[in-house]
């Protein structure tokens, strides 16, 4: 891992799960267990309704909160939305956006994204921005020209002193909640890729600030393989996540 460069992110998506007294309780089971770690910034991406309980309890910890996804429109006529500015004042410091399972169900594009990734910047919020290829795309060889267009147009018009502020998290699509890990190889091929396109972007310097963290069936066991990559300085863990002995191995193996 290259911490002189960057920081490795370990960050849980507790997806649809955990009512706020549940969240409260699995935090203040973390805390202990993430006490001490060195250099591995932890967040927690937990439900919208979540977030008030999850800031609460992560309180006096290193632990900080992100939400699962926002709108980009600061207000508005925008039924059942949350704004950057609604996030931030709960104390949230992380947005993922472009999540796979939001691109799939909820028609969620480049475009958006693109939208998203700068309404979090310029509100202060950092966005974890997803990308990834379905299983018949890694079959048709097409995966890095799937991952480079979700990459520049989801950053289209990211001025170079805010890229620093986005993490990107690669996530195949066939590794998300099915137990098939990418291999430490594939994964650290893939981020090395992403990273070269940041490179072509954003320049050498820029490029190698950039935290990118690789998600899908990430766990306690296959953490520290494929976080030994080079182009890999952190993970975005589904499942893994709302157990808290597998995300406090995670951030262990992390801080190795
Ligand atoms: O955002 C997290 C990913 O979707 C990975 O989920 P998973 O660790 O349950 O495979």
């Amino acid at each position: 891992m290259n911490r002189r460069y960057r920081k490795t992110i370990i960050a849980g998506n507790w997806k649809m799960n955990k009512t706020p007294s549940e969240a409260k309780a699995l935090i203040e089971e973390m805390k202990p267990l993430l006490s001490k770690t060195k250099w591995c910034e932890m967040v927690l991406c937990v439900p919208f309704t979540d977030i008030q309980a999850a800031v609460k309890a992560a309180k006096g910890s290193k632990i900080a909160i992100g939400a699962e996804n926002m709108h980009f429109e600061k207000s508005g006529a925008f039924t059942g939305e949350i704004s950057a500015d609604m996030l931030k004042e709960l104390g949230v410091k992380y947005v993922i956006v472009g999540h796979s399972e939001r691109r799939q169900y909820f028609n969620e594009t480049d475009e958006n994204c693109n939208k998203k990734v700068k309404a979090a910047i310029e509100n202060g919020l950092r966005p974890i921005l997803c990308v990834g290829e379905s299983l018949a795309e890694r079959e048709q060889d097409v995966t890095m020209e799937v991952i480079r267009k979700q990459v520049k147009i989801a950053l289209q018009g990211v001025a170079a002193e805010d890229i620093k502020k986005v993490v990107i998290a690669y996530e195949p699509i066939w590794a998300i909640g099915t137990g098939k890990t990418a291999t430490s190889e594939q994964a650290g091929e893939v981020c090395a890729k992403i990273r070269d396109c940041l490179r072509e972007l954003y320049g050498a310097r820029a490029a190698r600030a950039i935290t990118i963290q690789y998600g899908g069936s990430m766990n306690a066991k296959n953490a520290a393989e494929l976080l030994a990559q080079p182009d890999v300085d952190g993970g975005l863990i589904g499942g893994a996540s709302l157990k808290s002995a597998d995300f406090a191995a995670i951030v262990e193996a992390a801080n190795q």
